[in-house]
Parts: structure tokens; sequence; C-alpha cells
């Protein structure tokens, strides 16, 4: 494979990787806001059925180079910064309506 094949499969691998960092982001923006929902009525933030739920859909995702444990670390990863956003929503809305815990 030349240079320049080589250039261009890494110029395809930075878009994709722009596209997930979007996503992510995204996601988070998500997670933020259930957190919000959540700080609201005083419900945890971690829930964790609904995380197995998550783990359970990645099942049959698998494919040459992502073993279902790769999916599984992966999202792990995904979830707690879920988590995180999701902490930060429910102090943020905590904080305007004057809650402090
Ligand atoms: O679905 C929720 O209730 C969320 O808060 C989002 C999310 C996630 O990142 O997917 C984060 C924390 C919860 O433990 C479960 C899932």
């Amino acid at each position: 494979m030349d240079e320049t094949n080589i250039q261009s499969l890494r110029a395809h691998i930075d878009r994709i990787d722009k596209s997930l960092v979007d996503l992510l982001s995204q996601r988070m923006e998500l997670a933020y806001q259930i957190g919000q929902e959540k700080g609201k009525t005083g419900q945890p933030v971690t829930v964790p059925g609904r995380e197995e739920e998550i783990y359970h859909s990645l099942e049959g995702q698998e494919s040459r180079f992502l073993t279902s444990e790769d999916l599984k670390s992966l999202f792990a990863q995904i979830i707690a910064l879920g988590r995180k956003a999701g902490e930060k929503g429910a102090r943020d809305v905590n904080q305007k309506i004057g809650k402090t815990s």
C-alpha cells in the first residue's frame, strides 16, 4: 500500500473520529438533561437497571475487531461519563432552585 492510500485512509479515520466525538457530545448533553429531570424530583442519577439494558442491547452488535467484551468496556467508559454529566445536571438544577443537596 503506497503513501497516498495511507493518507486517504487516515483522512477517513479523522472524519470518523470527528463524528464519534460529535455523537458522544450529543449523548452527554442528553444524559445531562436526564440528570436535570432526576434532580428536580430527587431521583438518583445512577440507574443500574438502565445500564444493564444498554449492555444487553450491545449483544449481537459485535464485529470482526469488536468483541462483546470490547463493546462492554467501551460502554462502561461512556456510561461513566454519562453519569458524570447527569450528576452535573442534577446539581445545576438544584442550585437553580436553591436546594443544597
Ligand atoms: O438513562 C438514564 O437514566 C441516564 O441517566 C443515562 C445513563 C447513560 O449514560 O446511559 C447514565 C446514568 C444511568 O445510570 C443510566 C444511564
